[in-house]
């Protein structure tokens, strides 16, 4: 049997607290779901909210027309005779999703009328969209707490709802507070008791369990679910497209027209317009879901795809990526530099990886972006030893005050301490420095430019690379420092420069540079 999928992000994903699409961005969402994805209908808005909103059901109609789909675009209605039908009909639709009440709570609580009432109220809807060509279906609203508190109550509405011109009847969990188990238990029994009826179920997210309360539904020969990208909708939302595609495919094996490769695309595109961000550990949709990050797993792939499950991530359009950080070891390195093309020596790959772990220590990730300044790095300081080191720094910035650098050092085995105030951090802590250079009598260079980057799409936590030229007796110098930290990175440039010097008496600029760039 071919399961629908009913997507409702442009209805009940604009639910969503903030969330807002306007004309343009509804029409666009609509093509990709129904041209790209090939969801099998769309809900596009509620009946009577606004005049925006019946212009994009408009624009989104009048597309449908011109492309034989118009059956597929479904939008909200309420029980109120002809009004909302009106509405819908004017707006160029063919397709009412009629909000009934699934539980007897809502009927005599919210409508304030007895369930026979009510029903009159609903035929009076059905018979009026019939009369105008408009399909019926049927949503049950509060279905699931029908379920649990007034059984009778649902049993009675299906049963009249069939005696209706009702093309499918819609179960949902309005208030997320389904099971698994009872989302079994209650589509089983709906399912049972009205045999030949559609019946679609709508899941929300309000105790994480919307995804698997549909992998329950499905397996009770129910012929529809309903899904939103990204899980937009009311409250914590409802089931994401792109976990409904990965449970109908990977465990369920039911037919189904999506196509799964579009999936990243549309994602991307709903983020754009809700302005809500896609976590980064969203199933299959997530920024790092595809990453690697253990150094153990990254070799295990490496071997024989031994850390791969069936959402392989050529399926949705993405690739797989190896982080590197603390826990990646060599192998993951490996898989970042084979993508990049490089190829190092195991004595240079050692260094890499060292870096990168001890880069890991200070912040989260390092891209494959930081690598190829990780590695320019290892390898300009390969060649050099290390006389000098500097041992503790204390830098302060506060405000009105002059920044103050408090530093202890290390030249050829001998400690020396040194403070200083200067213009910025790093002024302050290269005045310290030489004041010590001053005492022991030593050259030191002149800082003649200082520049720094940040690798391509970094953000304010990324690595920073700082490039110092520096003049020594009449020769120009470069050095480089990498750092999640610019200062640090500063600071790191300086002592390479420093070591250089010391380490000999070069004087020719070609040696500086065969020293530096090696
Ligand atoms: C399953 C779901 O998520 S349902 C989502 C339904 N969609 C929306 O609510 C979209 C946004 N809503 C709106 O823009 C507005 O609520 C409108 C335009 C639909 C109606 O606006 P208003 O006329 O101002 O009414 P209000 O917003 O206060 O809604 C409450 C009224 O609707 C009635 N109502 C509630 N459910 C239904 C229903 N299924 N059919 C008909 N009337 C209903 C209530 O009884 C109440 O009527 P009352 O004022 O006579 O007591």
């Amino acid at each position: 049997m071919k399961i629908e999928v009913m997507d409702t992000t442009l209805r009940d994903g604009e639910q969503t607290t903030g969330v807002s699409f306007n004309e343009g961005e509804k029409l666009a969402m609509a093509r990709l779901l129904l041209e790209e994805i090939k969801v099998d209908r769309i809900e596009v808005a509620s009946a009577r909210v606004s005049e925006g909103e019946f212009a994009a059901v408009k624009g989104i109609t009048e597309w449908a027309r011109k492309n034989n789909c118009l059956e597929k675009i479904e939008v909200l209605g309420f029980v109120d005779g002809d009004i909302s039908l009106n509405w819908i009909k004017d707006a160029g639709g063919k397709v009412i999703n009629l909000l009934t009440k699934g539980s007897k709570k809502h009927v005599q609580g919210q409508l304030r009328k007895t369930p026979e009432q009510h029903m009159e109220d609903v035929a009076k809807v059905v018979s009026i969209a019939e009369d105008m060509g408009i399909t019926v279906n049927v949503y049950l609203e509060d279905w699931s707490n029908g379920m649990l508190t007034s059984p009778e109550y649902v049993f009675y509405v299906v049963g009249e709802l069939k005696k209706m011109n009702v093309k499918r009847i819609m179960l949902p969990d309005t208030l997320g507070v389904l099971n698994p188990d009872q989302s079994f238990a209650f589509c089983s029994d709906m399912v049972d008791r009205f045999p030949d009826t559609h019946f679609d179920f709508h899941a929300h997210n309000d105790y994480d369990m919307a995804v698997a309360n549909v992998f329950s539904a499905l397996k009770t020969g129910i012929s529809g679910i309903h899904t939103t990208v990204n899980g937009l909708g009311e409250r914590a939302g409802n089931a994401p497209l792109a976990s409904v595609i990965g449970i109908l495919n990977d465990h369920l094996n039911l037919q189904n027209s999506l196509d799964e490769s579009k999936i990243t695309t549309i994602s991307k595109v709903v983020e754009q317009f809700s302005g809500l961000r896609i976590p980064e550990n969203q199933p299959i949709t997530g920024y790092n879901v595809f990453t690697q990050c253990s150094g153990v797993h990254a070799d295990g792939d490496s071997k024989d795809n031994l850390y791969f499950n069936n959402l392989m991530p050529e399926r949705f359009g993405r690739n797989r990526r190896y982080a590197l950080g603390k826990t990646s070891g060599k192998a993951n390195i490996k898989k970042n530099l084979e993508e990049l093309g490089i190829e190092l020596s195991p004595e240079h790959m050692k260094k890499v990886t060292q870096k990168v772990i001890e880069l890991g220590d200070k912040k989260k990730i390092v891209t494959i972006e930081d690598l190829p300044f990780i590695i320019a790095d290892v390898l300009k300081s390969s060649s050099v030893k290390d006389a000098i080191k500097i041992r503790n720094y204390n830098l302060s910035l506060a405000h009105d005050l002059r920044p103050l650098a408090s530093i202890s050092m290390e030249i050829n085995g001998k400690r020396y301490d040194e403070t200083a105030v200067g213009d910025g951090q790093y002024d302050a802590f290269m005045r310290a420095l030489w004041r010590i250079y001053k005492k022991l009598d030593k050259v030191h260079p002149i800082l003649v430019d200082y520049w720094v980057s940040i690798p391509p799409g970094g953000k304010t936590d990324a690595l920073v690379e700082t490039m110092i030229t520096w003049d020594y007796k009449g020769v120009e110098i470069k050095s480089r420092g990498l750092s999640a930290d610019q200062t640090e990175a500063a600071i790191e440039a300086t002592v390479k420069v420093l070591n250089v010097i010391e380490e000999g008496s070069l004087t020719r600029q070609a040696d500086w540079k065969e020293k530096l760039e090696k």
